[in-house]
């Protein structure tokens, strides 16, 4: 026989305290959670002091505490002492697979009370609910006996067997001790007979009023010698019938049908659970209990391994820690994979333990666990997801730029990167799919799909924007100058001129555009609005250059006005002669300035006629006209006292009537001036030209002066000084150009000249004052008195000493003429 491994505790006391920690313990001692359902619970009831203790130390060779043979059961009963108390449960050393055996308090009910087999019936419905096999231990004496001592137990058995919902075929093995000369055969019938009775007398309920003992019981017969008497043979029958518990679960076995195992990791809670339930002394429901036990049981395995994953406290689960970590900073290749593998152990460990539990229970235990896993992965699932997302959209960016880099067509390019890239993102988000998880990952594609779809939007804008741009500048550029120049040469052409080169820088920046944007696949409506800004734009071009010509109407009219004004027909300038008709050159000036003034007041880039011109020409430079109107004023209305055109709207307004008016009255005064100019120089000319006398004095002049002239004429040397006094007024005149200064008239020709005379007689008179003060020589004073008495230059004689102050820039006094080289040059 084996020897006891010491395995054992005290499962429930006398007073019904169940000790779950002494069974937790003991279950770990034993290994009972790692069985599965490979295990068997063995309990023994019977009388008192029958020697159950004794015969379960034999056959399983447990340490079951055994009353002293001396104190036995032939001691006076009085004298005998209960040994076991409560339920004892240890391991059956060496049988296979675990066994535990339990070792039930006696039934006699003599410590208690012979009223009180509360226990008993407690401690039967315990055995019977967690037990596959029952040893009933027996006297042979109380075989076919009416008062035998194991008939209490025995109704109590069949009596609590009822309150199980449905039993577990439990099998009841009688042992039947000290067994006499009389064979088991003919022993067995009557002991059978005795339990049928039994049986048939026990109350049931109405189901089972017609159930066979056999449907819940296996009943199994064993005899053994005394123990006191025949130690021996005892221990040999024994010993035989140890190897009946070998394997006792297995098909066949002594528990071969049992039913409604509790897995081995279950059994403390359900035991516990079974012994609260008889306690409350409720009616026990196995099939419900087996149940609960596996909602629990089920439950704190998924618990534990959700917690393990959580903690990281398997080795293999450590790989999601470093994932998880790894996962924030950039994608894990494989993840999906990996991820996968990982949730795999811990599910996998779930199903082991839980394998043997109600698979209902089971099975729903497990997808919570799943669940709760999912949900803690799931975050570090989006962060791939979000890498992989923006990973593709990084990469579509480059291969689009590249795309359009090399010349490929808009729509074509962004339509080829498009399909590309979202085929890119399936294969990455297929590497990163978990198996067990079923998410729908349509958002993250749709995310994608949507931010290429901006980006394309985006490039798409900027690029049309550049192009328009671009178009835009050259329009600019075509556009500006010569509209610049046609409006500056303002003519009855003009308007038409700047029409006609509108439309055709237009249509060549339209047909540019067009072919530009042909690859951008736009649909015609885009494209005509784009075609319209444009066009819009172009017009506006013109629209502006118009608007800031006209700010700059008054100067261009005056330009006009003083280029035909001072210029002739051949745009030489003008000498105001006095043949030349002022009037009529000014008016022609302002009717051209009047023309300029009229084609600057609208924008006419349609093809309506207006009759501003004749309006203003009417208004402004009808001078008859103006004067009748003057005299009609009471009636007739000025047509420029207006602030808008007639057919002309505001938008294309650029001066109105009132500004015109307004504009030609300063016009006409800045202009003025210059016409004044014109007039008085024409006069000024006059004046010169006209030097001779009149008829009448040259007539009484030769008449008076006969005498005279004929003395003259006679005279050669009055002749001679007139005509060197001639000679010498000419050099004065041609040299001051005195002709030229009274040009401007009388006294500012007087001013100009004694200007030039002035610092020339101060230096003169200056440097004689100086001379006085110096001892002067008697020749240069008396040269200088001379020449002043004569009223001689002293330049005359370039011998003389004060021919050095010519040479200094002295003006002599008498012609006032510069005397320097300089001068003389000009
Ligand atoms: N006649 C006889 N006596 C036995 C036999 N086996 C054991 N005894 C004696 O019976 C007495 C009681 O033995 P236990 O094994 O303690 O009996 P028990 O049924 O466990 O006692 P409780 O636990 O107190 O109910 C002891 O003195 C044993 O020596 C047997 O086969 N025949």
């Amino acid at each position: 026989m084996e020897k006891s491994d010491g395995c054992s505790a005290h499962l429930i006391d006398g007073d019904g305290t169940f000790n779950d920690t002494g069974l937790e313990q003991l279950i770990k001692e034993v290994k009972l959670g790692e069985c599965g359902l490979s295990y068997a619970i063995v309990s023994i009831m019977g009388p008192q002091s029958s020697g159950k203790s004794t015969l379960l130390n034999h056959l399983f060779g447990t340490n079951f505490r055994e009353m002293d043979a001396f104190k036995g059961r032939h001691v006076p009963f009085i004298f005998r002492s209960q040994t076991t108390k409560g339920i004892w449960l240890a391991r059956c050393a060496g049988i296979e697979p675990c066994t535990l055996v339990m070792d039930l308090e006696g039934t006699d009910g003599r410590e208690r009370g012979e009223d009180d087999t509360a226990f008993e019936k407690q401690s039967a419905l315990f055995a019977l609910a967690v037990s596959d096999i029952v040893l009933i231990n027996m006297w042979c004496h109380d075989i076919g006996r009416e008062q035998a001592a194991n008939k209490p137990l025995l109704k109590t058995v069949f009596q609590v067997m009822m309150r199980l919902f449905s039993p577990r075929k439990t099998t009841l093995m009688f042992v039947i001790r000290d067994k006499t000369r009389t064979p088991l055969e003919n022993l067995e019938p009557v002991l059978r007979e005795d339990i049928q009775k039994i049986w048939d007398s026990v109350p049931k309920p109405e189901a089972h009023k017609e159930t066979p003992l056999s449907d819940f019981f296996n009943v199994e017969v064993v005899a053994l010698s005394s123990y006191e008497e025949k130690e021996e043979q005892f221990k040999d029958q024994v010993a035989s019938l140890r190897q009946r518990f070998f394997h006792s679960i297995a098909p066949g076995g002594l528990a071969g049908d049992r039913r409604g195992v509790v897995p081995a990791s279950g059994f403390s809670f359900s035991a516990q659970e079974i012994w609260k339930v008889i306690k409350e002394n409720k009616d026990l429901d196995l099939p419900a209990h087996k149940v609960m036990v596996a909602t629990v049981r089920c439950e704190e395995i998924a618990n534990e391994k959700y917690g393990s994953f959580v903690a990281n406290e398997v080795q293999a689960l450590k790989k999601w820690c470093q994932m998880e970590e790894a996962v924030e900073s950039g994608p894990v290749s494989g993840f999906g994979k990996k991820l996968s593998a990982i949730l795999n152990i811990s599910l996998s460990e779930y199903d082991a333990e839980a394998i043997y539990f109600d698979e209902g229970v089971r099975l729903a235990k497990r997808k919570q666990l799943e669940e709760k896993l999912l949900q803690l992965v799931q975050p570090a699932h989006q962060s791939m997801l979000s890498h992989i997302r923006s990973g593709t959209l990084e990469k579509f960016k480059e291969a689009f730029d590249k795309a359009l880099n090399a010349g490929d067509g808009f729509s074509l390019a962004a339509q080829t990167c498009t399909q590309s890239y979202m085929a890119q993102f399936d294969e990455w988000h297929a590497d990163a799919v978990i198996e067990q998880a079923n998410w729908d990952t349509s958002k993250a594609r749709d995310k994608l799909r949507r931010d290429i779809d901006a980006h394309i939007a985006s490039v798409r804008a900027a690029k049309l924007s550049e192009l328009t741009s671009s178009f835009e500048a050259k329009l600019n550029e075509a556009l500006s100058g010569p509209v610049e120049a046609l409006l500056d040469g303002a003519n009855s052409e003009t308007w038409a001129a700047i029409k006609k080169l509108l439309r055709h820088e237009t249509a060549l920046a339209v047909a540019g555009f067009s072919d530009a944007i042909f690859g951008f696949d736009m649909d015609g409506q885009s494209k005509e609005k784009l075609i319209a800004s444009l066009e819009n734009y172009a017009r506006g071009v013109v629209e502006a250059k118009a608007r800031e010509e006209s700010g700059r109407v008054l100067i261009r009219m005056k330009d006009r006005f003083s280029t035909l004004f001072s210029h002739d027909s051949d745009s030489m300038p003008r000498i105001w002669t006095g043949k030349e008709d002022i009037r009529a050159i000014t008016k022609t000036a302002r009717s051209a300035s009047l023309k300029l003034l009229s084609v600057m007041v609208a924008i006419r880039l349609d093809d309506d006629v207006d009759n501003i011109e004749t309006t203003l020409s009417s208004a402004l430079m009808d001078t008859k006209n103006n004067a009748a109107v003057k005299d009609r004023s009471i009636i007739t209305l000025d047509p420029l006292a207006s602030s808008s055109w007639e057919k002309i709207p505001s938008s294309r307004t650029l001066i109105t009537p009132v500004q015109c008016k307004s504009l030609w009255r300063q016009f006409k005064t800045e202009t003025e001036y210059t016409v004044t100019q014109a007039i008085s120089a024409q006069e000024a000319h006059k004046r010169n030209n006209n030097w001779l006398p009149p008829p009448w004095a040259i007539a009484a002049l030769v008449v008076l002066g006969f005498n005279e002239f004929m003395t003259l004429l006679r005279n050669p040397l009055y002749l001679g000084v007139i005509f060197v006094g001639f000679l010498l007024i000419k050099a004065l005149w041609v040299q001051l150009d005195i002709s030229g200064e009274f040009r401007n008239g009388a006294l500012p020709g007087l001013l100009s000249l004694s200007s030039k005379f002035l610092p020339t007689i101060m230096n003169l008179l200056k440097r004689l004052a100086e001379e006085g003060q110096k001892p002067a020589t008697a020749d240069s004073q008396r040269n200088t008195a001379k020449s002043f008495q004569n009223g001689s230059s002293p330049l005359s004689d370039s011998s003389s000493p004060s021919s050095s102050s010519a040479s200094s820039g002295v003006i002599s006094p008498e012609n006032g003429t510069e005397c320097s080289n300089n001068s003389k040059d000009d």
